[in-house]
């Protein structure tokens, strides 16, 4: 599927999704346990991923209207009868793995190309350290993996620059050994998503302490909550804030404090000269902007690296230059992401240099005009595209639109809903 994008004029309001990232934790915190009601989850591809692996090891996992009513296996995950299919779901992959090192039998878990292309060798040489069997069937730390043969516990050291993801994999994997300490090594990126996952094992009953070094978690817990209340998504509600602040105005609500990172889109976007008005009790933001008043700024990725593509986008259509530093990991996504919004980015006529960690972008010398581009297959990527498209000279055709379907399956309705000229073909 191909979206075509028209230079646009935006104004209205739409509502955040739910968060993917809590949405994961929910799922697995419930199907680890002995059951929660999810309300509000997000229902994409990417969660459906959890949906199937939460239901693999043994969980059941039902629809009540909006909510997800999940019976869990009360800490003893079983040997799944099929592959765990992740799609293109990295949390999945990464939090699942964790779980199935629990079981005494063997899971496999894969997923698509993408999926199958990412790095995972630091969390099955924890896994392993703590007594768990967790190989790349191709040895290279790829998907498929192979992992179980009832992890014990103990101590561990985990790289902290490729993803966070190992660690809360960890975190929800500890709490049925006998304990875990783990020891961060390297500065540990994507932080603020091990504080989601804290954030959620807390509110699920389970202890888990800060160290000078990385966490502890005692063995032996039980996860125990009667419901859980998936807030709203800042990274999915980026593409429609960064719209208002091109071409327009936009309101978005379900934006209620969490522990998510992304919410500094708001912060971003208000350095580039766009007006923000956020109000955190009614869980709204709204942001008006003029693409030619925008002035760029530098964007420290290693915090927030799903903004990047919007953040590239934005610095794209603004004057000034724009530099998103310490974004080496942006690599390791669905794409490699730098690559991937440097390389479409410059064929709508942005000029931008890219380095191993960073873009930088000439906003002055960049002077966007519609063509065709290539999504990547990558659900940010064709969603930034499409931002940056709004403010384009005629028309901009996107390819594997579809992919939207991977974190915020409602994209097209809501970027028409707030007057863009958007079609799908
Ligand atoms: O834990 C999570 O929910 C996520 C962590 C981040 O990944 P990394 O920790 O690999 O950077 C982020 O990019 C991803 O979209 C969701
Ligand atoms: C990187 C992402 O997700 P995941 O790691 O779960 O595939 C994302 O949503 O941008």
């Amino acid at each position: 599927m191909e979206l075509v994008v028209s230079r646009s004029h935006v104004s209205g309001r739409v509502e955040a999704p739910p968060s993917k990232s809590y949405s994961h934790r929910g799922i697995l915190a419930g199907a680890l346990g002995d059951g929660t009601r999810v309300l509000n989850p997000l229902r994409s591809a990417d969660t459906e991923a959890s949906i199937r692996c939460a239901r693999g090891l043994g969980g059941s996992v039902d629809e009540d209207g909006d909510d997800l009513v999940i019976d869990g296996v009360d800490g003893a995950p079983e040997t799944p009868d099929d592959v765990l299919n992740c799609g293109n779901s990295g949390t999945t992959t990464r939090l699942f793995a964790g779980a199935a090192s629990l079981v005494d039998g063997l899971s496999v878990l894969t997923g698509d190309e993408s999926l199958r292309s990412r790095p995972n060798a630091p969390l099955l040489s924890s896994l392993r350290e703590l007594g768990a069997t967790a190989r790349s069937t191709r040895g290279n730390g790829r998907a498929p993996l192979v992992v179980g043969d009832s992890v014990e516990g103990g101590k561990t050291t985990v790289d902290g620059t490729v993803s966070s993801q190992f660690i809360s994999s960890l975190l929800f994997t500890a709490p049925l050994t006998d304990g875990v300490t783990v020891k961060v090594d390297g500065t540990l990126k994507s932080r603020p998503y091990v504080d989601i996952t804290v954030e959620v094992l807390e509110e699920t009953g389970i202890d888990v302490r800060e160290t000078e070094t990385g966490f502890e978690v005692p063995g032996n817990q039980r996860y125990t909550a009667d419901e859980f209340r998936v807030p709203g998504d800042f990274s999915s509600a980026s593409y429609p804030l960064a719209a208002g602040a091109l071409a327009g105005e936009t309101t978005v609500g379900n934006l209620f404090p969490s522990a998510q990172g992304d919410a500094v889109i708001l912060d971003v976007l208000e350095r580039m000269g766009a007006s923000v008005d956020r109000n955190p009790d009614d869980g709204v933001a709204r942001v008006k902007g003029d693409a030619d008043e925008l002035t760029g700024v530098t964007f420290d990725a290693s915090d927030s690296p799903d903004l990047t593509p919007t953040v590239a986008a934005l610095g794209s259509a603004a004057g000034g230059e724009t530099r998103i530093v310490d974004a080496e990991h942006v690599r390791y996504k669905e794409t490699d992401r730098l690559e991937a919004m440097a390389t479409e980015l410059r064929k709508m006529g942005a000029v931008i240099e890219e380095e191993r960690d960073r873009l930088v972008i000439d906003g002055n010398a960049s002077e966007l005009v519609g063509t065709r581009v290539d999504g990547r297959d990558d659900h940010r990527v064709v969603m930034a595209l499409a931002v940056a498209a709004l403010v384009a000279e005629g028309e901009t055709s996107i390819t594997t639109a579809e992919t939207v379907g991977v974190s915020y399956p409602g994209f097209v309705d809501d970027l028409s809903a707030v007057g863009a000229d958007v079609e799908t073909v």
